[in-house]
């Protein structure tokens, strides 16, 4: 990932850890917060749904708007279950130059 990449992320992160306790009448993620881990959840399912339907029926400029949407809901579950961008980040970064089966392979082990 690129630092650009992550910076925008960390970004957005922090404007999301910002919403935590926010009005829930002015904020759309203060509104996720207060419904709770569960709708979270069910936003990044159907967003990454979304997202995949985008890639095979839709044009390319969907799927980057779908993307956008599935980022900013992931970050939002990061947000509710503690998670910080940097660890996944840190995960990712581990994976690097391990390819795909390779690291399939070593779960099994
Ligand atoms: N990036 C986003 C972003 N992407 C998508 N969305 C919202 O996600 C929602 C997805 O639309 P849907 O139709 O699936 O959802 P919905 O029907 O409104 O919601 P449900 O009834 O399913 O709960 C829309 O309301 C979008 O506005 C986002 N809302 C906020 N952000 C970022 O978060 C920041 C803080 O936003 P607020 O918390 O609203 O101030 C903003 O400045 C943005 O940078």
């Amino acid at each position: 990932m690129s630092e650009a990449t992550a910076a925008v992320l960390d970004r957005l992160y922090t404007v999301i850890e910002g919403r935590k306790g926010a009005d829930a009448d002015t904020s759309y993620t203060a509104k996720l917060f207060a419904k709770g881990r569960k709708k979270i959840a069910q936003k990044v399912g159907e967003e990454g749904v979304e997202c995949a339907l985008a890639a095979v029926s839709e044009g390319r400029d969907e799927v980057v708007s779908e993307s956008a949407d599935l980022l900013y809901h992931l970050l939002v579950l990061w947000a509710d279950a503690g998670v910080a961008p940097a660890e996944v980040y840190g995960e990712l970064e581990r994976r690097v130059g391990l390819s795909g089966l390779a690291e399939k392979a070593a779960r099994k082990s």
